[in-house]
This record gives C-alpha cells, structure tokens and sequence, in this order.
C-alpha cells in the first residue's frame, strides 16, 4: 500500500562505499524503478570525472553542481536516486531529499567502508595518506546528518548486496 508520504521515489544515502550506487541499481531493477545517481549525473554533464572537477574547482564548485543535481532530480518520479556520500551537508539537499521521496540510509562501519573503498582512486576527500582516519572523522560528521533525513537506516555491515536487497524489499513493502 503507497504511503501518502510515499510518491514513489527512494533516496539512497551514507557515507563513501556504503553501497549506494550498487544496492541502488538493484533496487530500482527489482522495484520497477528507474535509477539515477548524482555522482553519474553531475559526470556526463559536465564531461568531467569527480576527481578533475575537484581539482579545477575544489570541493566548493562541486557542491554548487551537486545541489543543482539534486534539486533536478528530485523532481522526477518513480526512480530510485544513489546520492553523492556529501550531499547531506546542504539543507536544501536535506530538505528536498525529505520532501520528494522515502530516504534510506545505508550504513556500515569506517573500517568496512575503508575495506570497500581502498581500491579506487576515484574519491577525492580519500586520496589523503590516512583514508580511514578521514572516513572515521567524515563519519562523526554525517552519521547524525543520514540519520535526520533517513525514513528507514539499513545496517549494510556482513551483509552481501543480494541479501541487503531482499531485507530492503522486505522493509519497503512493509513501511510504504
Ligand atoms: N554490502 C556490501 N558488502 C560488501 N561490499 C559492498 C557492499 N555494498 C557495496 N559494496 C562494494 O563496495 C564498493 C563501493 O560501493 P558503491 O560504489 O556502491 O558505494 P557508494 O555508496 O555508491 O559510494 P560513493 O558515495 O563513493 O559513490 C563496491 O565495490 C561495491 O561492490
Ligand atoms: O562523501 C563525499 O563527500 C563524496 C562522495 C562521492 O559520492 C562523491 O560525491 C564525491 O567523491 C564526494
Ligand atoms: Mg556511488
């Protein structure tokens, strides 16, 4: 049964290998859904990979291009959405990710995510010489920032993706 709440829409967020994108595509498969990514989005537009865009335009320019991201694509329906690890920081991103749609946040441990992102170069804010210490200090962060906008907080950790989807789908079916 739809929420009222619920225009059909799911918002996926958390932190830098949290799952988002993966878990993200196979629930929109699995949903019926067509799946975006701002990550993806703010890439083919500008034609630039993250990492250039941080260069050129540091961590201010980018977020300038993710809020217009975000706004955009929150007013499509019946897609699921994976949102840049960062998007949180900004209330507007906040405040629309609240009102377009059912927000999950997937979590998971600094060390696990450290696990799952050590082998891509392709994050800025980890390319430091001590990439869990900065996941660990992004995560005291933003945790309470997933928190306030999640409707449903996932635990991701010593869970394989198929088994993360079918609790997932278990939850939404219960909840919206
Ligand atoms: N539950 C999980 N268990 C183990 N590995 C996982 C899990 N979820 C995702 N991964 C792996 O972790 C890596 C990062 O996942 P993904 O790119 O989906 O994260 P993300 O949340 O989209 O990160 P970003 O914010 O940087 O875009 C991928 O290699 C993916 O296969
Ligand atoms: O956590 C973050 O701030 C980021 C996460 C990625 O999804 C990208 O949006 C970018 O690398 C910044
Ligand atoms: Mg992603």
């Amino acid at each position: 049964m739809p929420g009222m709440k619920m225009p059909g829409n799911f918002f996926l967020v958390g932190l830098m290998g949290a799952g988002k994108t993966t878990v993200g595509r196979a629930l929109a498969k699995a949903a019926g859904k067509t799946f975006y990514d701002s990550d993806h989005e703010i890439e083919a537009k500008t034609g630039a990979r993250i990492p250039t865009i941080f260069e050129l335009e540091g961590e201010n320019g980018f977020r300038q291009r993710e809020a217009e991201a975000i706004t955009e694509l929150t007013q499509l329906k019946n897609i699921v959405l994976a949102t840049g690890g960062g998007a949180v920081l900004n209330p507007l991103n906040r405040a629309a990710l609240r009102r377009h749609g059912y927000v999950i946040y997937l979590c998971a441990t600094p060390e696990e995510l450290y696990q799952r992102t050590c082998h891509d170069k392709n994050r800025p804010l980890l390319q430091t010489a001590d990439p869990k210490a900065r996941l660990s200090e992004l995560f005291a962060i933003r945790d309470p920032l997933y928190r306030e906008v999640a409707d449903l907080v996932m635990d991701t950790s010593q869970q394989s993706v198929n088994s993360l989807l079918q609790l997932l789908l278990k939850e939404l079916e219960r909840k919206t």
